[in-house]
This record gives structure tokens, sequence and C-alpha cells, in this order.
């Protein structure tokens, strides 16, 4: 079929909008990229995936691009993502999906950007614990923060890359150097503990998990994670032998994952899950719904100390 030299400039110009210079197209995709006449436009969130590529990345940025509350998706890794974008960008929701491959177009990915959620990092094997991570997660947290700093200084931040205990102080100090600080949108992604022990409690009350709201406080790691079960919603009691089995059973359900999939990576699919539930939770708060609460990793506004565990109290109503 033969285009005229307008319709090829305008061609030309929807499959830059939407891809930058080393994920343009062929031409036949960007023929069909034409006749979707993709504009991005309706209301919502523009929002960031760094790391988007792995193992949570792929199906977070799946069940993200169902999210209404997204107008734009930017899904950024080192690898992977030409592929992972056109997949995803196929899917007939409505968030325009737009990939970023590499260190020079983390700026690009992140400009403009309101939420940004970040899975990028290696994940565990048998036998490490989260903290042997940290060598080199750290680091990746810290540039990829660099770059938040500098092009969307504003926006939230969902950090799931572990270990969350010490990836969000790295983070906080970053924003604290570049003078873009705001406690309140540093946020440690702590929600699979919580989508965790609701699975477990309502288990062992006969309950449907849907019905069951169980705060965990705390970190994420090990001891550190603290489920109330004294605080459980519906209001309910527990044995010593039941409160034993779900505190362990919930401060090793990562554990538990990484050696189930014995040598294969650690928890990808209920975290993808936990963090498209938070970081909804994230968008409506953004969007100015009152009462949303959700539990995170975050600044204590109680315990002065620097970075302190606190349940999030409607701290998004302020945002
Ligand atoms: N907060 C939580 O509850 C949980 C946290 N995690 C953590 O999430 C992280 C990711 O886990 P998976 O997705 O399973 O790992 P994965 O290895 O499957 O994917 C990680 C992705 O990060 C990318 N990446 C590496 N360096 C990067 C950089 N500098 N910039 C952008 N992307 C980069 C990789 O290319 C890869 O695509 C791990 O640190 C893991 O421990 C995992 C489960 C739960
Ligand atoms: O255990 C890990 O390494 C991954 C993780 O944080 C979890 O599944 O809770």
């Amino acid at each position: 079929m033969e285009f005229s030299s307008e319709a090829n400039q305008r061609i030309a110009r929807i499959s830059a909008h939407l891809y930058p210079p080393n994920l343009q197209m062929e031409e036949n995709s960007c023929l069909r990229q034409a006749k979707c006449r993709a504009k991005g436009g309706a209301a919502g969130f523009k929002v960031a995936i760094l790391g988007a590529a792995g193992g949570i990345g792929q199906p977070l940025a799946m069940l993200m691009k169902i999210n209404p509350l997204v107008s734009v998706l930017h899904l950024y890794d080192v690898v992977n993502t030409p592929g992972v974008t056109a997949d995803i960008s196929h899917m007939d929701t409505g968030a325009v999906v737009r990939g970023f491959l590499g260190q020079p177009q983390l700026e690009n990915a992140l400009t403009g950007v309101d939420l940004v959620i970040i899975p990028a990092g290696v994940p565990r094997k048998p036998g490490m614990t989260r903290d042997d991570l940290f060598n080199i997660n750290a680091g990746i947290v810290r540039t990829l923060c660099e770059g938040i700093a500098k092009c969307c200084p504003n926006a939230t931040v969902n950090l799931i890359s572990n270990p969350v205990n010490s990836t969000v102080p790295i983070a906080a100090e970053v924003f604290k150097k570049a003078g873009t600080y705001d406690p309140k949108k540093l946020l440690g992604v702590t929600m699979l503990d919580v989508v965790r022990a609701n699975t477990f409690v309502a288990e062992v009350l006969g309950l449907d998990p849907r019905d069951v709201d169980v705060p965990v406080v705390g970190g994420h790691a090990g001891v550190t994670i603290l489920p109330l079960l004294s605080q459980v919603k519906p209001p309910c009691s527990f044995t010593q032998e039941e409160t034993e089995y779900l505190t362990n059973r919930i401060q090793n359900g990562g554990t538990e994952v990484v050696e189930a999939k014995a040598g294969a990576g650690s928890a990808t699919l209920s975290m993808a899950y936990a963090a498209v539930k938070f970081a909804d939770a994230c968008l409506r708060g953004l969007r100015g719904d009152a009462g949303v609460v959700e539990c995170a990793f975050v600044a204590s506004q109680v315990l002065r100390s620097n970075l302190r565990l606190a349940r999030l109290f409607s701290l998004f109503i302020n945002f």
C-alpha cells in the first residue's frame, strides 16, 4: 500500500512521539501505529516503571496498563524494553506505553512523571538474605534516584528493590543531597507482606482474603516485618499456636518463595499484584481521594529518628 508524503510525515511524527530513537519500530509497524492514532491525552497520571523488563517489572507493567488512573506508562530498563513495550502496547486499554532503554534514556523516561515504581535490581537466591543484595542494588537505586531528583523531583516514589530497609534510606539521602526530599513521597513497598498476611490469616479463619485486613508495620526483612494480629479486621482472636504460625509464615513468606523457585528468583507475580495495589492507592491519594490508608516503609512522623517504621496514616490525603 502506498502512502502520500504527508501521510508518511505524520507517521514519522507519531512514531517519534511513541518511540525514542533506538526504539523506533520497523517501517511496517510504524504504519500500523499510524492507523491506531494513539494520543495518550486521557486525564490520568504519568507513571514510570524502572526495571520494567524484569520478573516483577513485566507483570507490573501489564497490570498498570490496565489501571484506568494511568494515562501514560513509561517502561525503563537496561535490557529488553523494546520487546516488552511492543507487547504491552497492544493491549486495548487507555494508557499509552512508551519504552526507554539504557542509561542515556533514563532522563526521558522520568521527565514529567507523577509516580515512579522501582523494581530494578537483583533478586535473592536460596541461602541469601535480602541484605546480601545490598552491594549491587544500592548502586542501582542511587543512580535511578539521582535521575528522579533531576527530572521529576515532585514524583511519588514506590521503592520495591531489596533490601527495602536499606534502599529507602539510600534514596532519602540522594533526595536530601539534591534538595528534593519529601518524606511523604518516598515509600518503601511492603504491601506484599500485607497481601500475604491477609491470605494466611484468611486461611486460618476460614474467610475470603478479600474480607480480611491485616496491618503489617515495620520493615521488609525477617523480624522487622510486624503483623499486627491484634488489629485484624474483622476483629478476631488467635490461639498462641496460631499467632506463632502466622507470624512466622508472614515474616518468612519471601524465603518460602525463594526456596520454592530454587534459584530462579524470588516473588514476582504476587509482588507485581501487591505493587499495583499499592500504586493504585497512591494514585487515588494523588487524585485527592480521602481515607486512603496503606502500610509502607516510610520516614516516621512519630519517632524522630531518621527512618523508622510507621503505618501510613492518611499521608496521601495531605499530598
Ligand atoms: N519489596 C518487596 O516486597 C519485594 C522486592 N523484591 C525485589 O525486587 C527486585 C527485582 O526483583 P525481580 O524483578 O524478580 O528481579 P529481575 O532480575 O527479574 O528483574 C530486575 C530488572 O531490573 C533491571 N535492572 C538492573 N539494573 C538496572 C538499572 N540500573 N536500571 C534499570 N533497570 C535495571 C534488570 O535488567 C531486570 O530487568 C529485587 O531486588 C527483589 O529482591 C522482590 C519481591 C518482593
Ligand atoms: O524474599 C525476597 O527476596 C523477595 C521479597 O522481598 C519478598 O518476597 O518478600
